[in-house]
């Protein structure tokens, strides 16, 4: 309010809820959540030993909610681009006590290991990985594995192998069971003067994740960024512009096409916003249905929020005029209404069976 020199302010005098704030009470036993967002976690149905994938997780809203509904057994990975943004979920993991969450910062546009060369660090060289090195099956053989030092694509077996590699190297150095550098000696004696410093909070450290083997997933959740046209109150909502929501709608398809790849054949797909614009829902759906023929939309329990929006868009959104659901789609997605009776924020979610070929 302060940075704006003229412009519109105001001051709540009274309150709708008359809750107490929650800071610091309660802490661990409670967390907010919006009713769309534990219906997306329950939507995407996780049962405990499952391995999820939360692409878009800050602040670890739905990712705890998942790993709950888990019985913090299993594995979810919760990625976000913003490294303060993955100390969030790290903290709030923590604060909830869950184990199963693995939270790394990854852009989610490039989240697939097999898309990109292959670059290793040094130190995953064998002479650089202590005697025991020779004992470590996993390593050994992805090291043999001599292209994926060559800057070649990774097939799956030299991403998987990588994976297992870094596992192993993490477990064994950078768990310190067996070599301990000098370096790390300083760093930790730093680390007990100073404070853990600015990659390490009560949750741990945000670690960068290098990406993931496709088709290894059994439940991907894409929340994806958005207009945010259903949060209330939004005062700048008029702020806006159809190029901005045709670029919000760009974008997600994006990060689509790499969620849709990470599932295993079988697995399932949860997309969701928190706008009302059908350009970032029902067109995405469309989109997604038109261009993987192995997706169908899937029911979703429980189903609170009203049908999608069938037909299509006739504004010219500078590229073309979207297209949403079929007849017949819309009952297989929840569109949550923020002027209806529900009184939610504005969401959308979509649930996809994926069925690879
Ligand atoms: C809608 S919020 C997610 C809310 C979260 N799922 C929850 O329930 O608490 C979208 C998040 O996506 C992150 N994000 C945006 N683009 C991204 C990208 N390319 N890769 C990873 N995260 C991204 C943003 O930093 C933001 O935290």
């Amino acid at each position: 309010m302060f940075k704006a020199s003229k412009g519109v302010a105001v001051e709540m005098i009274e309150r709708v809820y008359e809750l107490p704030a929650f800071h610091g009470l309660l802490e661990g036993k409670i967390f907010l959540q919006n009713l769309p967002s534990i219906v997306t976690a329950r939507v995407l149905d996780p049962h405990p030993g499952e391995r999820i994938l939360d692409m878009c997780a800050a602040p670890g809203g739905k990712t705890t909610a998942i790993a709950v509904l888990m019985q913090d057994k299993g594995e979810v990975v919760a990625l976000d681009r913003t490294h303060n943004k993955v100390l969030d979920i790290l903290n709030l993991a923590a604060e909830m006590r869950l184990t199963c969450i693995k939270a790394y910062k990854l852009d989610a546009l490039k989240c697939l290991l097999s898309d990109r060369p292959a670059v290793i660090s040094p130190h995953l060289h064998g002479e650089s990985l202590g005697q025991d090195t020779a004992n470590q099956p996993c390593i050994s053989e992805a090291l043999s594995e001599k292209s994926l030092f060559s800057g070649a694509e990774l097939s799956s077996k030299q991403s998987y192998l990588m994976t297992q590699a870094l596992d192993c190297f993490k477990k064994t150095v950078g768990g310190g069971h067996t070599y301990r550098s000098k370096a790390l000696e300083r760093k930790e004696a730093r680390k007990a003067k100073n404070g853990p410093g600015r990659g390490q909070t009560n949750g741990g450290r945000a670690v960068n994740a290098m990406g993931f083997v496709p088709k290894t997933f059994d439940r991907v959740l894409l929340d994806a960024p958005c207009s945010a046209l259903g949060l209330r109150p939004r005062l700048f909502a008029g702020e806006e512009t159809l190029e901005g929501l045709r670029r919000h709608g760009a974008y997600q398809r994006k990060l689509f096409d790499q969620a849709v790849q990470l599932v295993r054949p079988g697995g399932v797909l949860v997309y969701s916003t928190c706008t009302i614009n059908p350009g970032e829902n029902e067109a995405l759906v469309r989109y997604a249905l038109d261009t993987y023929n192995f997706l169908s939309l899937t029911p979703q329990d429980p189903k609170i929020g009203g049908p999608g929006l069938v037909g299509g868009s006739d504004v010219f959104d500078g590229h073309g005029f979207r297209c949403w659901l079929r007849k017949g789609e819309e009952h297989l997605v929840q569109r949550f209404d923020p002027s209806g009776p529900l009184d939610t924020i504005g969401f959308f979610i979509a649930k996809f069976k994926v069925e690879h070929v």
